[in-house]
């Protein structure tokens, strides 16, 4: 299979001099479905930053890969909800269309061809009925379907999903499964969640995040490696709907158990 990012030996701060994220090493290949999770603080989004381009790290490098050949990759991201600004007075059908402005030509408008192809990625989406329609009125989720179709507009080779789960649209949350199931035919995708049954149910490789970054090939794993690499928080997981969701056992002195997300 071929390789499309290789991270060597990277280690990555803010301002303080304890590193977020030390001597990490990970290779993502083409129809990947990479699933990160790890505990509170860990240096997930710290590491999806790093991946797009938007932190720097101290030491190491990303080396990006097309066809075997070293280049720059197309990178389409969905953040976490708590991200997006939901006042923002745009359409879902200009949202979807303006993931494909780097295709613009300065002071053109976009053609017809991208018209379709953004009313193509709607009807994928499942949203042709709501084109026109602010993206202040959506639901979490077709918000969420709105975003996921911006990520992939311009087809990237890699896409990028932060918390997907923090959209929190149960109902729908099967059929974005699906979509992504779709969209992995053709793109390696990284998905973050702090769901790890969901991740354990949609992905085909593993790793944990938490502070180092702990690798696990296929998606067939045991609960003693999860608690052995989450450290600070025990953890189990059990079945609920049409995926097995986690518990965190409440203890005392855990940032995790002690979190406002939780
Ligand atoms: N811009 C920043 N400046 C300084 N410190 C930061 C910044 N962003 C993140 N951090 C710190 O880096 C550490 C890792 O944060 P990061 O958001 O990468 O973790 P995470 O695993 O994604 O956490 P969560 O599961 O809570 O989303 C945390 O201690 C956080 O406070």
């Amino acid at each position: 299979m071929n390789k499309i990012l290789e991270i060597k030996d990277i280690t990555v701060g803010y301002e303080t001099d304890k590193p977020v994220l030390k001597e990490v090493n990970l290779s993502i290949f083409e129809n990947d479905f990479l699933g990160i999770i790890g505990p509170n603080g860990g240096g997930k989004t710290t590491l999806l930053k790093t991946i797009l381009g938007l932190v720097k790290p101290v030491s190491g490098s990303i080396r990006f890969f097309k066809g075997g050949h070293e280049t720059s990759i197309n990178i389409g991201y969905l953040p976490q909800i708590n991200r997006v600004d939901k006042n923002f007075p745009i359409s879902v059908f200009d949202v979807i269309l303006s993931g494909l402005t780097a295709q613009r030509k300065f002071f053109n408008y976009y053609t017809n061809e991208q018209k379709n192809k953004a009313k193509q990625v709607a009807q994928m989406m499942g949203l042709e009925a709501f084109l026109n329609r602010p993206i202040g009125n959506l639901s979490g989720g077709q918000l969420q379907r709105t975003l996921l179709g911006r990520a992939i507009v311009d087809e990237p080779d890699l896409l990028i999903l932060d918390e997907p789960s923090s959209y929190v649209d149960k109902r729908f949350e099967t059929d974005f499964y699906k979509i992504l199931e779709k969209i992995n035919k053709n793109t390696a995708i990284v998905l973050v969640s702090h769901d790890v049954g969901t991740v354990v149910s949609l992905v085909k490789n593993i790793a944990c995040v938490n502070e180092g970054l702990h690798y696990h090939s296929g998606a067939n794993i045991s609960t003693s490696w999860l608690e052995k690499t989450y450290t600070s928080c025990p953890i189990e997981i059990v079945g609920h709907g049409d995926f097995p969701h986690r518990v965190l056992e409440k203890h005392e002195g855990c940032k995790c158990c002690n979190s406002d997300d939780e």
